[in-house]
């Protein structure tokens, strides 16, 4: 049987009445405008760059993708597809930091077998979407590449 209100303890019940309201009184901070929340969103694209090694190699590779892409003449619709991918993978490592940030708070230095799967399962997010834009890339940029190659030496 559930517990009534009165019942909960006095912590959980001013989660709940917080959780209820949308002002997010839960929060520590809540941006006060459409600007900070800009600026919030790129200190964590800082934070990535700078810590998570992974995010430097997609953008790097990315970066190369978008440039070869435009070397080769692809078509608008092609650089589009190519640069969602790169979109994804990237997106995809971000949500890969923010898991692991809110585990290791969670549970700090302590084993916790729920902590290791929510981040094997993000790291295998990042996985699936680099192996999804790895197979975009060959079907894309590997035909044009080899014709340019070809022309260009034969
Ligand atoms: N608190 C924990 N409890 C259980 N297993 C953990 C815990 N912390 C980490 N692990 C295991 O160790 C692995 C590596 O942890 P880490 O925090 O480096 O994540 P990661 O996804 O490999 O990091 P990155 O994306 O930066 O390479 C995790 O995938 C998980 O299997």
């Amino acid at each position: 049987m559930s517990p009534t209100t009165q019942e909960l303890p006095q912590e959980t019940q001013r989660c709940s009445s917080a959780l209820a309201k949308p002002s997010r009184s839960l929060s520590w901070r809540v941006a006060s405008n459409l600007f900070v929340s800009f600026r919030y969103a790129w200190t964590g694209l800082s934070y990535a760059f700078q810590t998570q090694r992974n995010f430097r190699i997609h953008l790097f590779v990315g970066t190369i993708a978008i440039g070869l892409s435009v070397f080769l003449n692809l078509s608008r619709v092609e650089v589009a597809i190519i640069g969602l991918t790169i979109g994804a993978v990237l997106t995809m490592e971000l949500l890969n930091t923010a898991i692991e940030s809110v585990v290791d708070l969670t549970v700090r230095q302590t084993y916790h077998e729920l902590a290791k799967i929510a981040k094997d399962c993000a790291a295998g997010a990042v996985l699936i979407s680099a192996f999804a834009s790895v197979i975009v890339a060959c079907f894309l940029l590997i035909p044009p590449l080899i014709e340019r190659v070809q022309t260009s030496w034969f």
